[in-house]
C-alpha cells in the first residue's frame, strides 16, 4: 500500500535522510527502529507530507506519488501521524478535539462511525469528553492524540514514541490498543524506543542508523538479533548498531 523509496532530505547542510526506502503492506504493522536521531521522526514527516524531501523521492500511497503535493491531500489520501508531542489542542475539551480530527472532507460522512470507534478502544475518553485536554494525564493525552487521528479516516496510521514519557502500565494499555487497531483495516508506522512492545506487535521492522536504513526484518527476526538485542532490549546504551544485519 505505502511504497517510499529515494528520499533523501537536508536540514541545510545536514543530510537527516539518506535515500531512505521503505513499504507497508495493507493492514500491516511496521515498527522503525533506530537509536536518537537516526532520522526516524523526519521520515515519518516526509512520509506525512510535513517536510519536503530532495527531488526524486517518492511517497507512492496505492501506485499514486504524494511528493510535492499541498500537505493537505496526504491526510485525504488516508496518512495519519500522530507526532512526538502529541499535537493535539491543548485548550479545546476531549469531544472538540475528535470533532476536528474528522475536519477533511472524505471524513465528514464517517464521523459517527469513527467517533464510536475511537471511544470503544478508549472507553476513558468518552468518560472525559468536556475535560480541556491539557488537564488530562499524558496517557490519556497520547489516546486522545490517536483518537483524533482515528477520526480522519486513516488507511496508514503513523505514530511517532507514542509511549514516551507514559508509564509501564499506561504503555501496556496503550499498546494493547494499537494491536486492536493493528487488527482492523488500518496499517500501522510506529516509531518506538520501548523496542520490546513495538516489536510484540508488529509483523516486520527497519532498523536505521545516521539517515539510512541498514536492515530489516520480521518482527520475531528482529527480536532474536543479538545486535538488535545488544542495542535495544538486553539494556546496553542504544547507540548505534551495526550495519548489514539483515542483508
Ligand atoms: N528542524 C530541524 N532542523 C535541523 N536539524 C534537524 C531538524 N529536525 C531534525 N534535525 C536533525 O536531523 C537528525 C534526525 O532527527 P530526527 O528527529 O528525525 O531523528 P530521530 O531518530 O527521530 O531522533 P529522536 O529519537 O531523538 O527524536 C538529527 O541529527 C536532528 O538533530
Amino acid at each position: 500500500m505505502l511504497e517510499v523509496s529515494a528520499i533523501s532530505l537536508h536540514y541545510g547542510k545536514h543530510l537527516a535522510l539518506d535515500n531512505v526506502a521503505l513499504s507497508v503492506a495493507d493492514k500491516e504493522t511496521v515498527v522503525v527502529l533506530g537509536a536518537n536521531g537516526a532520522g526516524k521522526s523526519s521520515l515519518l514527516k516526509a512520509i506525512a507530507g510535513m517536510v519536503r524531501p530532495n527531488p526524486g523521492a517518492r511517497v507512492n500511497l496505492d501506485g499514486v506519488n504524494l511528493v510535492g503535493r499541498p500537505d493537505h491531500s496526504f491526510v485525504e489520501q488516508g496518512i495519519a501521524l500522530v507526532p512526538e508531542g502529541r499535537g493535539i489542542f491543548g485548550d479545546l475539551t476531549v469531544a472538540e478535539n475528535l470533532e476536528l480530527g474528522a475536519y477533511p472532507r472524505h471524513a465528514r460522512p464517517h464521523e459517527a462511525r469513527q467517533r464510536a470507534l475511537v471511544l470503544d478502544l478508549f472507553p476513558r475518553l468518552g468518560e472525559r469528553q468536556q475535560q480541556i485536554a491539557r488537564t488530562m494525564s499524558g496517557g490519556e493525552q497520547q489516546m486522545l492524540a490517536i483518537g483524533r487521528a482515528l477520526m480522519s479516516c486513516p488507511r496508514l496510521l503513523m505514530l511517532d514514541e507514542p509511549s514516551l514519557g507514559l508509564a509501564p502500565i499506561v504503555t501496556t494499555e496503550l499498546f494493547a490498543a494499537l494491536q486492536r487497531i493493528g487488527q482492523t483495516d488500518i496499517a500501522l508506522l510506529v516509531v518506538e524506543q520501548n523496542v520490546k512492545a513495538s516489536l510484540g506487535i508488529a509483523d516486520r521492522g527497519y532498523l536505521m542508523e545516521a539517515g539510512r536504513i541498514v536492515g530489516t526484518g520480521s518482527a520475531a527476526a528482529l527480536r532474536s538479533d543479538a545486535a538488535v538485542q545488544q542495542a535495544f532490549l538486553g539494556g546496553a546504551a542504544p547507540t548505534a548498531i551495526s550495519t548489514g544485519v539483515f542483508p
